[in-house]
């Protein structure tokens, strides 16, 4: 399945009656089994655009519309936040249990399912935790093993590692890397940190300040998979620097002008 976001733009009601262009003229297709993470300074529209993909908010203008799945049905959708949004008085499996409950599964097929995915994502012997009893990082596994559980033809991720410790975040990232290699999805993931992006996409897309634009979409010709190589770090550092450059003067402005 793919996604084509064509021409689409969204303006917010601003202060004194004015419009605020928080995205102009987007146009990108987000390939079947594609991991494409947007990047750009603060307030540029990436949380925007992710919202509007999962349908959570509208385009004021252009289209966003799926194509290749079966019967013109709606498609499923797995999002994670960067705040999980776990409910406190669930265990981890009641969590994972909880999309399932829509998707018309009888108990024992959901219960197959939960352990399926407590044990992809490396919960096992937590199933009857509870969230406060979790560290940020299984907390963040639990809202991936959520996402993935009800089997998305996309998955959305925005800044989901964004809270946590340099470590953990990480580990969370070869993690996701390890999970998605097992259950190949299409993914736009947002994030502010330009080595996440690298280290993660088949492409980065480049948007500028507000609004934010396409300014560059570029293509990472990396293994994703046994990667412990000199070659593989030079490269990696090259295409950090690329993007660096491209955000840099945006990123200062908005720095300087408190977004
Ligand atoms: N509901 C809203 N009403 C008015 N303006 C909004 C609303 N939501 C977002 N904006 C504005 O739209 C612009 C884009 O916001 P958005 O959160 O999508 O950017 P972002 O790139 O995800 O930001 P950040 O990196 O800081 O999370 C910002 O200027 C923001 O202030």
């Amino acid at each position: 399945m793919k996604v084509v976001i064509e021409q689409v733009s969204k303006a917010y009601p601003g202060r004194y009656g004015r419009q605020l262009c928080a995205l102009k003229d987007i146009n990108l297709t987000v390939h079947d089994e594609e991991f494409i993470v947007l990047v750009g300074p603060s307030g540029c529209g990436k949380s925007t655009l992710l919202n509007m993909v999962g349908g959570l908010l509208s385009p004021t203008s252009g289209k966003i519309y799926v194509e290749g799945l079966k019967d013109n049905r709606d498609p499923v959708i797995g999002i994670v936040f960067q705040d999980v949004g776990l409910f406190p008085w669930r265990t981890v499996s009641q969590n994972i249990a909880f999309g399932l409950e829509e998707c018309g599964l009888s108990k024992q097929e959901q219960r197959e399912r939960i352990e399926y995915y407590v044990s992809l994502v490396g919960l096992e012997g937590f199933e009857n935790a509870f969230p406060h009893q979790l560290s940020g990082g299984m907390r963040q596994r639990v809202g991936i093993a959520r996402a993935l559980a009800i089997q998305p033809d996309l998955l959305l991720m925005d800044e989901p590692f964004s809270a946590l410790d340099a470590q953990s975040r990480m580990l969370m990232q070869e993690e996701l890397l390890r999970i998605w290699g097992e259950r190949r999805l299409s993914t736009l993931y947002v994030t502010h940190n330009i080595q996440e992006a690298v280290y993660l996409a088949d492409r980065v897309v480049v948007l500028s300040r507000r609004p934010g634009r396409v300014i560059s979409i570029i293509s990472i010709d990396l293994p994703k998979f046994g990667r412990d190589k000199n070659e593989y770090i030079t490269r990696f550092n090259g295409y950090v620097e690329q993007i660096w450059r491209l955000i840099r003067k945006d990123a200062e402005d908005a720095l300087r002008e408190g977004e």
